[in-house]
């Protein structure tokens, strides 16, 4: 096993007491989580977060509360070195479908979000530097339904990311992708976070070894039992469902999923998805 040396400073996220319930409906009880900002030696490094969860128990619903676009039923979410309470446009929030204006060219997409944090000129620059990075420059004219899937998600990740204030939402990013297609979605995904210290990447998915060999941190969301062995209602992030990949040596790094001790601990998370419903 390799070891990486770290050390963490103020937090970027924190979940206190998020719960949420539609119609007397409790779905999330009671999370607490937080992300702390990551610092390694040598490296301007961000996070990736694996966030695992069996279908329907309330991945998206938690997304949507972290995103600032449904306030928790009870609790509060705090984002960024300021930890002020999520509010839209706050948390960058790439759905499944990757929203953009259907009437508007790929540049004046990435211009509209570049826009609502900087002023023309200075947004200008950053959607040329964003079309250059995620390879997109010779696309810009195009509108989104004339860009393949890949393109369309990489110009969703750079709207997202053009407009947030580091903190970045990944819903199924890897869904319907082929192999090539996710090699390079998983190399966006680390050029995001080596883009600064203080990007935070939260990928939500059911492919957990190519989230896991991305990741720094895993929450699973999951069911606990009262002692006398009958499920609670409501799912959370309990503390040993919160892994540091950074302590357990399998943080990002070339070729981690080569490593037998990766092997044994994805093959550990998917025995506890399996029994956290
Ligand atoms: N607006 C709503 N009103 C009522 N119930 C809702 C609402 N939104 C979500 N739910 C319920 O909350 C639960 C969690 O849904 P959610 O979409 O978060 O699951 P998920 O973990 O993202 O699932 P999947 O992996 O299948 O996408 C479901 O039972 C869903 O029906």
């Amino acid at each position: 096993m390799t070891t990486h040396t770290h050390a963490y400073k103020d937090p970027v996220l924190t979940l206190n007491g998020v719960s949420m319930s539609f119609n007397n409906e409790l779905v999330l009880r009671d999370i607490n989580a937080q992300i702390l900002d990551i610092t390694r030696p040598k490296m301007h490094q961000g996070q990736v977060v694996g966030f695992y969860g069996r279908s329907g128990i309330g991945k998206s619903v938690l997304c949507r509360i972290m995103a600032g676009l449904i306030p928790p039923s009870a609790g509060t979410v705090e984002v960024g070195l300021a930890q002020q309470p999520a509010r839209p446009g706050m948390v960058g929030f790439v759905q499944q479908r990757y929203p953009l204006f259907d009437h508007r060219t790929l540049y004046d997409n990435l211009l509209v979000a570049a826009e609502r944090k900087h002023a023309p000129e200075v947004a200008r620059q950053h959607v040329e530097s964003y079309l250059e990075r995620f390879c997109l420059a010779p696309h810009h004219k195009k509108y989104p339904a004339h860009l393949s899937g890949g393109q369309r998600q990489r110009a969703a990740i750079a709207q997202q990311l053009l407009c947030s204030e580091h903190l970045i939402l990944l819903d199924e990013p890897f869904s319907g992708l082929d192999v090539a297609m996710i090699d390079e979605v998983k190399r966006i995904i680390v050029e995001v976070t080596t883009m600064d210290e203080l990007n935070t990447v939260i990928i939500v998915s059911h492919d957990i070894v190519t989230t896991t060999a991305l990741a720094d941190r895993l929450w699973l969301l999951g069911y606990e039992h009262d002692a006398a062995g009958a499920l609670v209602p409501g799912a959370t992030i309990s503390p040993q469902h919160q892994y540091n990949l950074a302590e357990m040596g399998l943080a990002w790094h070339e070729n981690v999923e080569a490593e037998p001790e990766f092997g044994q601990f994805v093959e550990h998370i998917k025995n506890e998805i399996r029994v956290s419903a």
